[in-house]
């Protein structure tokens, strides 16, 4: 697939899903759910008490992606969030995108099941019914993706969510999507380091976006860290929360995998 027109494509395949999804459940049903889940587990308060103690890490449950392909075909969703989990992640990403990402909403509520980590559903949430819908599966967080929509809608979605209960990581590559996240409330700043137009990973992206972004704020970095020394020099640089899926989800062992990669930046 061509990476140029992927988030465009993952896009109209969304709004098809979203109405698909309306028909199915309206609005007022899902509300309902998302009133009568259980309580959220308090994503950002979790990254900010890991970062202070030296890196908070965001284990990525994912099968698939659009760059990689087939990534983990023989995945057992809960054992793995129970080994993240042992293995000192902070938090859980759960990819829900089903058809490039080969997740569902059922990955996500056995991950939450198999742990006590709060869970960020990794998906492309356009339309309030997902915030709704989010929060119903159990989400304790979304990704707001800031090329995935315009400000005013990002805004929109952000208040829903927090109204819900659920904290919000919203997701920039570039200084002019940086502007934008920086509008939002949240304090989770996620630097995507993978460029969704040509799916290239540059780890300097979140380097030269540091400065742009305000102390209060919590930088995410996000894609492409794979190996100890990458997360060492990160944190020379000043990060203190990594999103890590693909390096951990094609090693034999993904919670093995997480110690190693962080053993050098963590206490314990
Ligand atoms: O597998 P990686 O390179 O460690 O990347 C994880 C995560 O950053 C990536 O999955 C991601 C970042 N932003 C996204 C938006 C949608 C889907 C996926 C993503």
């Amino acid at each position: 697939m061509s990476a140029s027109d992927i988030l465009q494509r993952i896009l109209a395949t969304k709004r098809t899903e979203i109405a698909a999804g309306q028909r199915e459940r309206p609005l007022a049903q899902v509300e309902r759910e998302a009133r009568e889940a259980p309580p959220t587990r308090g994503f950002e308060q979790a990254i900010r008490r890991d970062a202070a103690l030296g890196a908070a890490v965001i284990a990525e449950i994912k099968r698939a992606s659009p760059s990689a392909g087939t990534i983990r075909a023989d995945l057992d969703v809960a054992a793995v969030a129970a080994s993240y989990e042992r293995n000192g992640a902070t938090c859980l990403s759960v990819l829900t995108d089903r058809e490039y990402f080969g997740g569902s909403p059922a990955d996500l509520r056995a991950a939450r099941d198999a742990c006590r980590l709060p869970v960020l559903r990794k998906d492309f949430v356009v339309d309030p019914w997902q915030v709704y819908e989010s929060r119903a599966m159990g989400a304790d967080c979304i990704l707001l993706i800031v090329g995935a929509a315009p400000a005013h809608t990002l805004l929109e979605l952000e208040h829903l969510a927090k109204s819900l209960g659920m904290d919000v990581l919203v997701e920039s590559h570039d200084g002019a999507e940086l502007e934008v996240a920086l509008q939002l409330q949240t304090a989770l700043v996620g630097i995507n380091n993978r460029d969704l137009r040509t799916f290239t990973t540059r780890l300097e992206t979140t380097v030269e976006l540091l400065p742009a972004i305000p102390t209060g704020r919590i930088v995410v970095t996000e894609s492409g860290i794979g190996t100890p020394d990458q997360v060492l020099g990160l944190k020379a640089q000043g990060v203190s929360a990594y999103l890590v899926g693909s390096a951990f989800m094609s090693a034999p062992d993904p919670g093995a995998e997480l110690s190693k990669l962080f053993s050098g930046v963590r206490k314990g």
